[in-house]
């Protein structure tokens, strides 16, 4: 069996409640290599956040097993960051303080007080949040949150960036800057990101490679598109790209065509 760095192997979830059970995955297997940036597309309610925790350990498959860096993934841990939807900053605490929480948590052995609180700022520097360092989450804009959400996600310097439609609740406009900017990071660190996203234009700009998932119950990959464009990426320069329209055609035939949303009776 070929070895990547992340590996999904067969997996399959099964809900039960009482006796009624509901298959929501079934084998779904992919390898992920280091630095790659992978999209997951799919209908609503086919399985994409199902999946991404089970990557993430929050969730048990029924079968099947994931493996990261050659280690079984069977409880969450540090090594996999998550950043969802609706951000999760604690709202008692400022900007600083919860990206410093879990940079404490992480590091308070191999990091001194005062390394701890560079390596705070200079995760917020690269969201470009330091402004705002003591501020709550009560007082800055959504796009804001999920900005200290993807710092604090950074900080922990996961092997793994796992982000369940992290736009999804923002404008155009912030979205836009958003995924700017997070090209600008991976461009930087080098991270390995999966990303749920509804939207095909963000899944091509974004990614090396977008799997697009079946319809559920009992979904699956359907197909996964290599996206050849060199990076850096500009939006304005891709939108006319023949080779981007052909990556965000693909997209949309899969969806909208092969695997057309049946909403259930
Ligand atoms: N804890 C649970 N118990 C039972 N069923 C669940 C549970 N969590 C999710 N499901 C079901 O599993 C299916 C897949 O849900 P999931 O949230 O993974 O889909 P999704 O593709 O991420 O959806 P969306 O795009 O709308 O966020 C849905 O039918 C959902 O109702």
């Amino acid at each position: 069996m070929a070895h990547h760095y992340l590996s999904i192997e067969g997996i399959g979830k099964i809900y039960q409640r009482d006796r009624s059970k509901t298959e929501v995955l079934r084998d779904v297997t992919l390898g992920v290599e280091k630095g790659e940036y992978i999209s997951i597309i799919g209908h609503s309610g086919c399985g994409k956040s199902t999946l991404l925790n089970i990557v993430a350990g929050l969730t048990p498959s029924s079968v099947g097993a994931v493996l990261l860096d050659g280690k079984v993934v069977d409880d969450p841990g540090p090594d996999r960051a998550v950043v969802f939807q609706n951000h999760s900053l604690l709202p008692w605490l400022t900007v600083y303080e919860n990206v410093a929480l879990a940079v404490d948590k992480l590091f308070s052995r191999s990091k001194s007080r005062e390394e701890r609180r560079e390596w705070t700022m200079r995760n917020l520097e690269l969201v470009q949040m330091t402004h705002a360092a003591d501020k709550r989450p009560g007082e800055i804009s959504g796009g804001m949150k999920q900005r200290v959400g993807i710092a604090r996600a950074l900080a922990m310097e996961p092997k793994l960036l796992l982000l369940d439609e992290p736009f999804g609740a923002l404008d155009a406009l912030t979205r836009a800057h958003l995924q700017d900017q997070i090209m600008q990071i991976h461009q930087t660190l080098g991270n390995t990101v999966i990303m749920i996203t509804h939207d095909v234009d963000e899944a091509v700009l974004l990614s090396d490679r977008i799997v697009m998932m079946t319809n559920g119950p009992a979904a699956t990959i359907g197909d996964v598109l290599e996206v050849p464009l060199e990076r850096p990426r500009s939006r304005i320069a891709l939108a006319s790209d023949r080779t981007y329209l052909k990556c965000r055609e693909a997209v949309l035939k899969f969806l909208y065509e092969r695997h057309r949303f049946v909403e259930a009776a």
